[in-house]
């Protein structure tokens, strides 16, 4: 893009992910490696883009109290920079309203000329005005006051209520919109948890603990952890906590023969080798070819080398894999991310319902294929980063109803130091609200 102006890029950035339906992380990395933007430019830039996406609900509805025009038939460029001006008046403490909205319009005599009084007007009614602006009743109306308030779409806050009530669905709803913590995984092939964090100290990395996974860090001070010599290294990687702990959960040994059926970029078939002392087999697949050499890559940066790596579409028979029984099978299914919507705002925006149904379908397919795969004694761990209950507990039901050879394992027995992380079931779901992890679901099945 090639602009020294971070308000700028991340306009391009967010008016392509708006037309396009491209990736922030993918456009920002492009936009960072560029080297145009310096400094606290960058960072301004990752802000702007990410809390834009997560606030663009809250700030389309503020559009439309300050515009006569609906922000649905408004120009696209100029709703961009309207979002982008009002998420800084709005979210950001440290740029002053007056540098938000004379930027902004800066901005708009350049980008869309015509639209820069239009843009003056909206901005500076809405800063005004901003203690009057009227939300939906919370009694009256749960779901849009939720939805508006918290930027998020109103079938997805719908379930939420529907799931969790609507005390709790708020204080998700809150969590989801703010950004997710840092969290890497010791590689223990190399080292321990506590060496990393020495090590990390000597780095100038502020980082303490996780709390329920024994090889989790939280990283505390701001910026890439990749440019680190200890990342260069291999100690770690990053992974959030709750994926972590779905890895536990299946505790994979050493000298098994796994099978990681939705493999790439490969942050859980690494994690599987730690934990089998990079012995044994793991065939990690996954139907877009190209990807599988991120796991190469993420496996030769830890020291890995018990991993094969095979394209492949694991929803069908697994003819091109000798010998294909297995002891332990991962089943990390292709899901809505409504799980991550903190990570990777802008798919809240593209998803639907109907989505999440198409989903459901694939996740079947390619569990009742995985099941005959499995040996009489093995584990098989379904798990999802989607906080629906379409995609994770109705899954696994409708399998056990189809499945006596089949038992859900309860993880409160076999992990009873994790219960507070275990449903009444037996299976693992992490949430944002309740212990900062993203949303997540695992379920244990044995065959017998
Ligand atoms: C949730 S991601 C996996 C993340 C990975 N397990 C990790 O921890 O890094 C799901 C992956 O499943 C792949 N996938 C989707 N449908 C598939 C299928 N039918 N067979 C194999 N892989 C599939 C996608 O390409 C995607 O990479």
């Amino acid at each position: 893009m090639s602009t020294t102006n971070p308000r700028s890029a991340a306009f391009e950035i967010l008016l392509r992910i708006d037309k396009e339906r491209s990736y922030a992380d993918i456009l920002i990395d492009r936009e960072l490696s560029s080297g145009f933007l310096q400094g606290p430019d960058r960072g301004l830039l990752t802000e702007l883009v990410y809390g834009v996406l997560r606030r663009q609900g809250t700030l389309d509805y503020i559009i439309n109290r300050f515009s006569k025009q609906k922000s649905e038939r408004l120009e696209r460029s100029v709703l961009v920079l309207l979002r982008i001006g009002l998420y800084q008046i709005f979210y950001l403490d440290r740029v002053p309203v007056s540098a938000a909205v004379n930027e902004t319009v800066k901005l708009a005599k350049v980008l869309a000329p015509r639209a820069s009084g239009f843009v003056n007007a909206v901005l500076r009614s809405a800063d005004r005005e901003r203690d009057d602006i009227a939300y939906p009743d919370k009694e009256k109306d749960p779901v849009g006051y939720l939805s508006t308030f918290y930027s998020h779409p109103s079938w997805l806050v719908a379930g939420w209520i529907g799931q969790l009530g609507f005390a709790e669905a708020e204080s998700l709803a809150k969590a989801m919109a703010e950004p997710p913590p840092l969290t890497i995984r010791t590689n223990t092939l190399k080292t321990s948890r506590e060496e990393l964090m020495e090590r990390l100290a000597s780095e100038g990395v502020q980082c303490e603990a996780t709390r329920f996974s024994p090889l989790g860090v939280r990283i505390i001070t701001a910026g890439s952890v990749a440019r680190l010599q200890s990342f260069r290294d291999g100690l770690f990687t990053v992974q959030d906590e709750s994926s972590q702990l779905a890895v536990m959960f299946l505790s994979p040994e050493p000298g098994e023969k796994v099978l990681d059926a939705c493999a790439a970029p490969g942050g859980k078939a690494t994690h599987m080798a730690q934990l089998m002392g990079n012995s044994g087999e793991i065939i990690a697949c996954d139907v877009i070819g190209r990807k599988l050499r991120l796991i190469g890559e993420n496996a030769a940066r830890l020291g890995i080398s018990c991993i094969k790596t095979v394209p492949l579409n694991t929803a069908r028979p697994l003819n091109s894999i000798k010998d294909a029984r297995f002891q332990r099978i991962l089943l990390d299914a292709p899901c809505s991310g409504l799980g991550v919507i903190r990570r990777n705002p802008e798919g809240k925006w593209w998803k639907t319902a109907a989505d999440v149904a198409e989903l459901v379908r694939g996740q079947k397919t390619i569990l009742e294929n995985l099941a005959g795969y499995l040996k009489r004694g093995g584990i098989l761990l379904y798990a999802t980063c989607s906080t629906t209950r379409e995609e994770n507990e109705a899954v696994i039901d409708d399998f056990l109803s189809r499945h006596s050879d089949f038992v859900l394992e309860d993880l409160r027995v076999l992990f009873p130091a994790y219960g507070e992380l275990i449903t009444p079931q037996g299976c693992f779901r992490g949430w944002p609200h309740r212990q900062g992890m993203d949303g997540f679901f695992a379920a244990r099945l044995k065959k017998i």
